[in-house]
């Protein structure tokens, strides 16, 4: 990424991010702004404002607990104090930062998308593609939930904005069918990457697990390896259901990687802690705005920076 593009990214992440930053940051700077160290009554003030910031109560302790050791020179120091919260958010942080690589795995690459509807999967796979067809690669996008005819348009109109092609079929179709003709295909056209979407929501929860089990099954008879990634595409402002929405995905499905979405204009960003630190698959990618640009790697230390409205600290963690 050049310095400049790097910079427009930053500063979208912290806009996008400005609502959670000010939730966070105002009223723990508020905590510290009498004291230079907290007592009990402060700690447990400090405490409560970051479980109301989603963190939930083990997260908010932690940090709590950190802060608390710290000394600041009151109100003149608000900037070491968002400095200090930033270190203990990214401490929770730094273990559950993923990477995806499409164009560095096996081709073709395939990338499932699950996800409940409305969580901005399309939006995610749309953006996906647009970056991989700018950088070269010969993509393939695969419209998995036949069940919706307007989910099906909406993909058609992000694979032409993005120049990538598209497989599609008529409404109820089999989707594991699709799945499995178009990885097919795939091989024999040399594609690089092949994106399936999948349904969010059928009569009920087990039979969209069911559902998405069979599509994984008939990829694999293709090829064991595949899918390389299943990507589970979850939106921050719904906070604690998204939680539960990782553990119902993210214990069936075989979620390789998280993307959390709609970070823009939520002061719910908080909660992207307690699911990375709940899920065993890391958090790979995230979304902070409707644009191409605005779907970036997820990375730690610039996150809980952004998250207190920091800058983040430069080259050596901006990756
Ligand atoms: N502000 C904001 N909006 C987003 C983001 N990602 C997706 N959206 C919007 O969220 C809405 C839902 O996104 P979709 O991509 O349609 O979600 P989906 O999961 O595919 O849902 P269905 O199409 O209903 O299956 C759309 O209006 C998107 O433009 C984001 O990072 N920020």
């Amino acid at each position: 990424m050049t310095e400049e593009k790097k910079k427009g990214w930053f500063q979208r992440l912290t806009q996008g991010l400005s609502r959670t930053s000010q939730n966070l940051t105002e009223s723990v700077t508020q905590v510290f702004q009498q004291k230079e160290s907290l007592d009990d009554a402060a700690l447990e003030e400090l405490e409560d404002l970051l479980v109301e910031s989603d963190l939930g109560p083990q997260i908010a302790a932690t940090i709590a607990g950190k802060m608390a050791q710290q000394k600041f020179n009151s109100a003149k120091d608000s900037n070491a104090v968002r400095a200090a919260l930033a270190e203990a958010l990214a401490d929770e942080l730094v273990g559950h930062e993923g990477t995806f690589e499409p164009l560095a795995g096996p081709r073709p690459y395939v990338v499932l998308f699950v996800g409940v509807n409305g969580s901005g999967k399309t939006t995610t796979l749309g953006k996906i593609a647009a970056k991989l067809v700018k950088s070269g690669a010969k993509v393939l996008i695969v419209a998995g939930d036949t069940f919706r005819a307007a989910a099906v348009e909406q993909l058609k109109v992000w694979a032409e904005r993005a120049g990538a092609d598209f497989m599609g079929r008529k409404t109820g179709a089999d989707a594991a069918g699709l799945a499995y003709d178009s990885f097919i295909r795939a091989k024999a056209e040399g594609y690089d990457v092949v994106l399936i979407d999948t349904a969010g929501r059928l009569q009920n929860k087990q039979a969209l697990m069911d559902e998405l089990l069979k599509v994984v099954r008939v990829i694999k008879k293709v090829d064991p390896e595949a899918p390389h990634e299943t990507l589970l595409v979850l939106d921050a402002t719904v906070g604690r259901n998204a939680l539960s929405q990782e553990q119902i995905f993210g214990r069936q499905a075989f979620v390789s990687g998280l993307v959390m979405t709609k970070l823009d204009g939520t002061a719910r960003g908080g909660i992207l802690i307690p699911i990375a630190k709940a899920s065993d698959a890391p958090i790979k990618l995230i979304g902070v705005g409707e644009d191409i640009e605005d779907l970036h790697d997820f990375k730690a230390r610039d996150f809980a920076r952004s998250m207190v409205g920091l800058e983040p600290l430069g080259d050596k963690h901006d990756g």
